[in-house]
């Protein structure tokens, strides 16, 4: 028999097309793949994808606009492992533009938020920020911020031995004669550290201004990462940068206001149910207004809501309604679908129109993510895989003797008070409803730690599908080459650790 042949006669299992189409609603855990054949090796898995029609990510990975998930600190921390944030807008337009713009201003191997002081500041003050871990050698500037000029550095020894703390201004005990780099690349950066042995190198430009910062810490920091490949850069080698907007008239000049700015690569209009005259409004005004501006419309979750959002020039969807960690929308308005059936049907119709799909809310395991890519996703979003970690917003503080962070829906009653009640809570409606719950998850490091592992555990999950990226597996979903089966409850249980006395799961 011909190999092809062969393969037909075994072939078992369903194509996903059989398997959504029997009148379940299947999220990801109630699916398996069936294996494929390997003829390359993990780490040749190429997961470069499209976010949107334009845009490409080398990792198939965003974070979702939470006010407890995205601001500056983790779209930059997105955008530099490959992957992209999406800003939130639960805060004024002031707000998510400084956010903005401090993403596009960032250089990864660079310190994030420099502490810099100026000339007249005491050496208590020095002391202060010593006190909360982020003091080591500070940058003196005439203004006391980035952008002043540079005439000294302070560090633990200039100071050791001052005993009249109030009364001693910085400019008496810095080092004035400061080491600086003119405009240095961060490799640049890192070599100059090694060579002058400092712990701080201030980077300025040609007239002696402060610009930004490289400290031992970072510089090696940065050369310990994994590489992922290359960052989310614009044309410009700037970093690239996501926003929610809602579908409000204000919405509009959100838009214009953070696009005027150079500070948007991409917007989401964000809504639990895109499908609706204020989303073709929106999408029709912007496109006209910003006909290079990315605009991803959603959420969605039938290939009937997916064709009128693609045929009315969305860039991408946003797919999921209710699946979300914090999300209570099936159970407080009966509308929604299983996560995994939603990306598998609305892929299907928006990848047949050239419109990428990003799987939005559910995301628990690397497995989540390697079932999202494989029914057609371009893309996953993530809220409680990034909320706790370092890079979220948000102080830790301890639960029972558990460090976390506050993790909250943003249509949960606590965000709605603080600033999104509007789009809940329209004139005419009196009433509250929450679609979310608040509370907290625990201490999850860093982003920059976890994602380069759960993207080495897609890799091999794709590896195991014998998909070499993910047009392939789009390619083998489509066809149906890619069989796919419902698990039973048991196999579930099968399917998890069982039958021990104790374990620990370490993930990587
Ligand atoms: N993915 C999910 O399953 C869910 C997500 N969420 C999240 O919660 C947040 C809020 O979601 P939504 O409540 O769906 O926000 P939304 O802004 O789409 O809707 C709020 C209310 O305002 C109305 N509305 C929107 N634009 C309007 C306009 N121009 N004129 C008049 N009325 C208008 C809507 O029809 C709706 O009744 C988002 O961040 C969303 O991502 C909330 C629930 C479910
Ligand atoms: O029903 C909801 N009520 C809410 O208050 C809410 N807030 C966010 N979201 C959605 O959940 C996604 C994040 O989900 P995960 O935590 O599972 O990653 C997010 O990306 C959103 O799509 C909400 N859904
Ligand atoms: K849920």
């Amino acid at each position: 028999m011909e190999n092809g042949a062969a393969q037909q006669a075994c072939a078992d299992g369903y194509a996903a097309a059989q398997l959504f189409g029997q009148g379940t609603t299947y999220t990801y855990d109630d699916v398996i793949f069936l294996p494929g054949h390997i003829d390359f090796a993990a780490h040749d898995v190429d997961l470069s994808t499209h976010l949107t029609k334009k845009i490409q990510l080398a990792a198939p990975i965003v974070s979702s606009p939470m006010d407890t998930v995205t601001e500056a600190e983790m779209a930059i921390a997105m955008a530099t492992l490959g992957g992209l944030g999406f800003l939130h807008n639960n805060m004024t337009l002031g707000e998510q533009l400084s956010h903005a713009q401090r993403v596009k201003r960032h250089v990864p191997g660079f310190v994030l938020a420099p502490v810099v002081l100026g000339p007249q500041a005491t050496v208590a003050e020095y002391d202060a920020l010593r006190a909360q871990g982020s003091a080591g050698g500070v940058c003196v500037t005439d203004s006391g911020g980035v952008g002043g000029r540079l005439v000294g550095v302070v560090a633990g020894r200039d100071v050791d031995f001052v005993a009249d703390r109030q009364g001693t201004l910085l400019r008496e005990v810095m080092t004035a004669d400061v080491e600086a780099a003119q405009e240095a690349s961060a490799e640049e950066a890192l070599a100059q550290l090694q060579r002058s042995k400092r712990k701080v190198l201030p980077i300025v430009n040609a007239a002696g201004e402060l610009v930004r910062v490289a400290t031992r810490e970072t510089s090696l920091d940065e050369r310990r990462r994994p590489r992922l490949g290359k960052p989310s850069t614009d044309a410009g080698g700037r970093l690239l940068v996501g926003a929610a907007v809602g579908t409000r008239d204000d919405d509009r000049e959100r838009v214009d206001a953070l696009r005027g700015a150079g500070a948007l690569d991409v917007v989401i209009l964000d809504s639990s149910q895109g499908d609706s005259v204020y989303q073709l409004q929106m999408l029709a005004l912007l496109k006209r207004a910003h006909p290079d501006l990315e605009v991803v419309a959603g959420n969605v979750v039938t290939g009937a809501q997916a064709q009128r959002l693609a045929e009315a020039g969305a860039d991408a969807l946003r797919v999921g309604m209710g699946s979300g960690s914090i999300c209570t929308t099936q159970e407080v308005c009966a509308v929604g679908r299983g996560q995994a059936a939603a990306v598998f049907q609305v892929s299907r119709v928006a990848n047949g129109l050239g419109v990428p799909t990003i799987a939005d809310g559910g995301i628990q395991t690397s497995g989540h993510v390697v079932k999202a890519l494989a029914l057609g996703a371009s893309t996953v979003m993530c809220g409680s895989l990034f909320a706790g970690t370092a890079e979220a917003p948000g102080k830790y503080f301890e639960v029972d003797g558990v460090r976390v962070k506050a993790y909250r829906g943003m249509g949960s009653l606590e965000a709605m008070a603080k600033g999104s009640e509007t789009r809940y809570y329209s004139d005419t409606q009196a009433l509250k409803i929450a679609q979310g719950v608040a509370g907290t998850v625990r201490d999850k490091g860093s982003v920059r730690r976890t994602v380069p592992y759960l993207l080495q555990a897609v890799r091999q999950g794709l590896q195991d599908l014998g998909a070499r990226d993910l047009p392939a597996a789009r390619a083998a979903l489509a066809s149906g080459a890619q069989r796919v089966e419902a698990r039973s409850s048991s196999a579930q249980a099968e399917g998890n650790v069982h039958d021990m006395h104790s374990f620990k799961k370490v993930r990587w």
